[in-house]
């Protein structure tokens, strides 16, 4: 049965392993209220994963190991039963490939026992905030060497901040970098319709680290940066095919034009575990498709017509040509 507990204060970690549980913050509660989810079962914490509790490509692959390790201390032994519950944590999204790579990675030493795959997970979670902390640090190096010699204009789409991965954050991982330098004026954060995640949680992040920052509608944004008030375009990443087609929340796509359009920097920042090179491009990127009932509905509150029917695609992809860099924490993606 999850155990929900309240907290003042911060959890260092967005997703944690928790003595026989999965300790996860609730981001469905947030920003109204900061609440821990402590997920006993896969069964709970596919639920979360599915209802976005817990998501972010990065947090996702945390997701996945965490699982897959509380499959295999509730079926010493049984690896058919503990590959049956990977099967369906690695089916819980699609899109994002880092759910599916950490239960691979946790299930590579099933064969040891139920403690050798939380230990490859807590591997996994350690590495996290090392590797977007490069990432965002080699993007931020980059922007400050294409953009004008000035405090920043940063516009970010959705949520890639440190409640998108164990800790730290990629898109907003270089917002911490920027600040820290006195090399950022504000940031411009989506809204990110339909789920609000830039509006939910983008806002409470920077609210948080007392980062300068204005909410805009998504449909804002192109004439942001027609208006001038946009100096670059910093964005996360779900998927990244090996020729450097990117998928991302939706709406990513319509922004990485309007950069192009603009003459403006567009940069993905994601850790080397969101490529995918069996992919060879964009195209064969399997796009989640969501209830309709997100869009029809607001926090909860129909806004559309009984019977109304929606499309609600909860990303889509971006090709490379519209992108100025994919920066990893091996350096630009795919390399030259
Ligand atoms: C650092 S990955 C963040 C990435 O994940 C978000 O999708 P979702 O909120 O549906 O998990 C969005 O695409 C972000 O860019």
């Amino acid at each position: 049965m999850a155990g929900r507990h309240r907290r003042g204060g911060t959890v260092r970690r967005t997703i944690d392993w928790d003595g026989g549980a999965v300790m996860i913050i609730d981001q469905c509660a947030l920003p109204a209220s900061f609440e821990t989810l402590r997920l006993t079962t896969v069964d709970e914490l596919i639920g979360a994963i599915r209802r976005l509790a817990v998501r972010g490509a990065p947090a996702l692959g945390a997701a996945g190991a965490l699982g897959t390790a509380l499959s295999a201390f509730r079926h010493p032994g049984d690896a058919e039963a503990v590959r049956a519950d990977a099967r369906r944590l690695a089916d819980a999204r699609p899109t994002a490939v880092n759910l599916s790579w950490g239960v691979r990675r946790a299930l590579t030493r099933l064969a040891e026992g139920p403690e050798a795959v939380l230990a490859e997970a807590k591997a996994l979670m350690d590495e996290d905030e090392r590797v977007n902390r490069e990432a965002s640090r080699r993007a931020a190096e980059l922007l400050l060497d294409r953009c004008p010699s000035r405090p920043l204009r940063l516009l970010t789409h959705c949520n890639a901040g440190r409640l998108a991965t164990v800790g730290w954050g990629t898109a907003l991982g270089v917002v911490w970098h920027l600040h820290e330098a006195g090399r950022l004026e504000y940031v411009f954060a989506d809204e990110t319709r339909p789920l609000l995640q830039g509006a939910r949680l983008t806002a409470w992040e920077l609210a948080e680290a007392g980062v300068p920052y204005r909410l805009l509608p998504d449909s804002a944004a192109a004439s942001a940066m027609a208006r001038g008030l946009v100096d670059c375009v910093v964005v996360g990443a779900d998927r990244i095919a090996a020729n450097g087609d990117v998928a991302n929340k939706i709406g990513t796509y319509g922004l990485a034009l309007a950069a192009a359009r603009h003459g403006l920097p567009f940069v993905v920042v994601a850790p080397m575990s969101t490529v995918d090179k069996e992919l060879p491009d964009g195209g064969g990127i399997v796009i989640e498709e969501r209830d309709a009932g997100e869009v029809t509905c607001v926090a909860g509150q129909r806004v559309a017509p009984p019977g109304a029917t929606a499309y609600n695609p909860a990303f889509d992809v971006t090709p490379a040509e519209l992108i100025t860099a994919v920066v990893t924490e091996h350096g630009i993606f795919p390399p030259a």
